[in-house]
């Protein structure tokens, strides 16, 4: 699925909600832990559940690698259940020099089928080009993270502007609107105004609300564009609020309130 596609998947379905499969296997409910298949049943469960309420679902792969092999299978077969409407994003966060950032590229976009993926940029424009030479795959930058890190590089001066500042300056021209999108974390909501100044047109994929405290009003007040151009990211909200066999029912209403809220903006 293209950028294309997830505009006008947004303004159908009211909602530019991804939710975070962050799946955790001592975090399931009691009667999965026991199960062989926990995971499997638990991310099928949860997709069904809230797929009518987002448009993309976001695989932070580091939950799945810490199994081995095991995890590696469990994210092909949750990717296998992801309608293909959805926007798909490996949260991998990688980048290395060109020769071996294609490997990851191979990786997440051809042995996984994936739509996107997160990558940082630290190593530079060999390290990102060969995610952003797939036609029709987005690459997703690292820009302002969520997290208190973000204080000791990200907001440190170089020059006259924010490292981060000279991040979006920088990557913004290696590729474009339609094959690059920017993180930003929701509890960095106060650099919005001036980050939609650097990059007006660019997807904002915004993690941090819910569980990290960053409020979806404030993201969507200074973050939105006129594609609405933001990806709203709720993993642990979403996915634990609920440990009982329900969990899944209560997983679609956390998703169905957030839908909701952001419905008013296209009404
Ligand atoms: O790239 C990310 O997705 C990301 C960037 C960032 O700045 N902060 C951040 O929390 N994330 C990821 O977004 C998700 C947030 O999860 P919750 O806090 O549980 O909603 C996790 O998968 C994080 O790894």
């Amino acid at each position: 699925m293209d950028k294309k596609a997830l505009v006008s998947e947004i303004f159908q379905k009211k909602s530019y909600l991804c939710v975070g499969l962050d799946t955790d296997r001592s975090k399931l409910p009691a009667h999965l832990k026991e199960e062989k298949d926990g995971i499997i049943i638990f991310n099928k469960a949860i997709i069904e559940a809230t797929k009518e309420y987002c448009v993309s679902y976001k695989i932070n792969t580091a939950f799945y690698e810490a199994r081995g092999l095991k995890g590696w299978e469990e994210m092909q077969e949750t990717l296998s259940f992801i309608p293909k409407k959805h926007f798909t994003i490996a949260d991998a966060k990688r980048g290395d020099i060109g020769n071996t950032s294609a490997q990851y590229a191979k990786t997440f976009f051809e042995t996984l089928d994936f739509d996107s993926i997160t990558v940082a940029p630290y190593m530079g424009e060999d390290s990102i080009r060969p995610f952003l030479d797939y036609e029709n795959k987005v690459t997703i930058v690292l820009g302002l993270t969520s997290n208190k890190g973000a204080n000791d590089f990200e907001l440190q001066k170089m020059g006259d502007q924010f490292l981060y500042e000279k991040v979006l300056h920088t990557v913004s021209k290696w590729g474009n609107e339609d094959n690059l999108m920017f993180v930003v974390g929701a509890t960095q909501a106060h650099e919005l105004a001036n980050i939609r100044k650097i990059i007006p047109q660019n997807f904002l994929l915004v993690p941090g609300v819910g569980a990290q405290g960053g409020s979806l009003q404030d993201v969507t007040h200074y973050g939105k564009n006129e594609e609405i151009g933001l990806l709203i990211n709720s993993s642990r909200g979403i996915i634990y609020a609920d440990n009982s066999e329900n969990f899944a029912n209560v997983a679609g209403e956390k998703a169905k309130e957030l839908q909701q809220e952001m419905s008013v903006l296209f009404s």
